[in-house]
């Protein structure tokens, strides 16, 4: 394990009556890009901006390099942010742009003109220091903003939704670059994004957002493979959730079938939530397979056919297939017992509960 650059201890934030964070709990490690993935409203932004020290806790404590920095002015904080707009300032050229804070800062005209070619070059963007900010394209902006917060040489870079601007293909590069730049630079990197594909493709560690609340940390690999709740397990990917019942440890009941699954330590008929990722199942004839299913939708997808189907209980499933099969034809599942997977039910609804009691107990 590597030092912390940044920890949150049970941090809640309100406005007025508006609790928009409850008791956040997440260490981030030196040199690791970092990424909060959540909806739209889930609080992001808010832990930016606590970060950054444009927004304060109402509880809790936010250590910085193992230092309570929960007071200190944003312009004391080692830290700089890219904001989704950019912020860029339309009257000035591309390297006043990033010489700006350096400016303010008062460090030597010399030293800025050094500093600013280094920025723009990590960014490649060498050559284009006297261009207009109106004269770049979204691309280039995307890149400019990145110079001039680079250029102060932050501990952390914030990237609020930095790439939502872009279009599809431009965004698939800048994440391969700032993926890349990252590495070069060796800056921790906190990453906000609503888009789990992309937290996926760039991250060291995931924390998964919602309502305020942090469902799930961990690396990407854990959070697809592991969904700890029902809401993890469908804002990551695709997945089947299907009603089940522990038996015993390794063994769960699907509408009255046992199945080998990977999970153990539930009690035994207790209820549960079994995860079954679309390509992580495959039809064939109903004798060779484990679950009957009646298909109901195929569709064509250049590398697979997506099928959908239900079960005798009624139960959906979405299988990614390579086989093609026949709307209307009764087929079977196949599947492997470690791409079973079971959750508690109902897990996240009740660790909420717990943790909302202990947090409005703290504040009595
Ligand atoms: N200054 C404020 N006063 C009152 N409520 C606020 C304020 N700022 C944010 N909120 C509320 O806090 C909640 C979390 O907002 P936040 O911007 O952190 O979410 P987000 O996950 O970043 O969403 P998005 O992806 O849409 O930016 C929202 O319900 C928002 O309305």
């Amino acid at each position: 394990m590597g030092k912390n650059i940044l920890e949150f201890k049970h941090v809640g934030k309100r406005y007025d009556d508006n609790v928009v964070l409850r008791d956040i709990n997440f260490e981030v490690e030196v040199g690791k890009f970092y990424t909060l993935l959540g909806p739209s409203g889930s609080g992001k932004t808010t832990i930016l901006r606590i970060i950054a020290g444009f927004d304060q806790a109402s509880s809790g404590e936010v250590l910085f390099d193992g230092q309570q920095i929960n007071t200190v002015p944003a312009n004391q904080r080692q830290v700089n942010t890219v904001f989704q707009d950019y912020a860029l300032f339309p009257h000035m050229n591309v390297a006043e742009n990033v010489a700006f804070g350096l400016q303010i800062k008062g460090v030597k005209k010399a030293v800025i003109q050094q500093r600013v070619k280094e920025a723009l070059h990590l960014v490649r963007l060498d050559g284009y220091g006297n261009r207009e900010i109106t004269a770049m394209s979204g691309g280039q902006r995307q890149r400019v903003a990145i110079a001039r917060a680079i250029v102060n040489r932050p501990k952390v870079l914030l990237l609020d939704e930095a790439l939502s601007a872009l279009d599809h293909k431009l965004r698939v590069d800048m994440q391969r670059e700032l993926r890349q730049l990252q590495r070069q630079l060796g800056i921790t990197f906190i990453f906000v994004t609503h888009d789990q594909e992309e937290a996926l493709a760039m991250s060291d560690q995931i924390m998964i957002i919602n309502d305020g609340k942090i469902q799930q940390t961990g690396t990407p690999v854990d959070i697809y493979d592991e969904p700890l709740n029902h809401f993890v397990a469908e804002f990551i990917g695709e997945s089947n959730i299907i009603p089940g019942v522990m038996k015993k440890d390794y063994v769960v009941d699907i509408n009255g079938q046992d199945f080998e699954c990977v999970d153990a330590g539930m009690k035994p008929n207790e209820k549960v939530e079994v995860v079954i990722r679309p390509e992580d199942l495959d039809i064939t004839s109903v004798e060779k397979g484990k679950l009957r299913v009646m298909v109901d939708t195929q569709l064509f997808r250049g590398v697979d056919y997506q099928i959908t189907a239900h079960d005798q209980q009624n139960h959906e499933w979405t299988i990614n297939s390579i086989h093609k099969t026949t709307v209307g034809a009764e087929v079977g599942l196949t599947f492997d017992p470690e791409d079973i997977h079971v959750m508690r039910y109902n897990e996240s609804e009740k660790d909420f509960d717990a943790r909302l009691d202990s947090y409005e107990e703290d504040e009595d």
